[in-house]
């Protein structure tokens, strides 16, 4: 396992610093729903989304239908989110934000 699971406080500090991300009751998955005008924009931010995920080699979960662009975000080796769930989620909110 590369990253440890995130402690509690860990995952609030991270948390804090994102827009709008929801925790499951479970505490193991971070999801967000993002909104664009419309396809091109959803598919824009999804193209520039899966660039970081490969550089940091850790991939959302997720799917699009037009405009819209569910994510779900965990890490699959650790079983539950660690320090890369967070540095995606914030990139991902980075790369919505000129969007709208
Ligand atoms: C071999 C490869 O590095 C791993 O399987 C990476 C790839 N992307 C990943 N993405 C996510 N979300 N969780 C992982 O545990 C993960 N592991």
């Amino acid at each position: 396992m590369r990253d440890p699971l995130l402690s509690p406080e860990e995952l609030a500090e991270g948390l804090a610093e994102l827009d709008d991300w929801h925790l499951s009751e479970d505490s193991l998955k971070l999801s967000k729903r993002f909104r664009f005008s419309d396809f091109r924009q959803a598919f824009g931010f999804m193209t520039e989304c899966a660039l970081y995920a490969e550089k940091l080699d850790h991939h959302p979960e997720w799917s699009n239908v037009y405009s819209r662009v569910d994510v779900t975000l965990t890490t699959h080796d650790a079983g539950g989110l660690t320090v890369r769930d967070i540095k995606l989620a914030r990139a991902m909110d980075a790369a919505a934000a000129p969007r709208g």
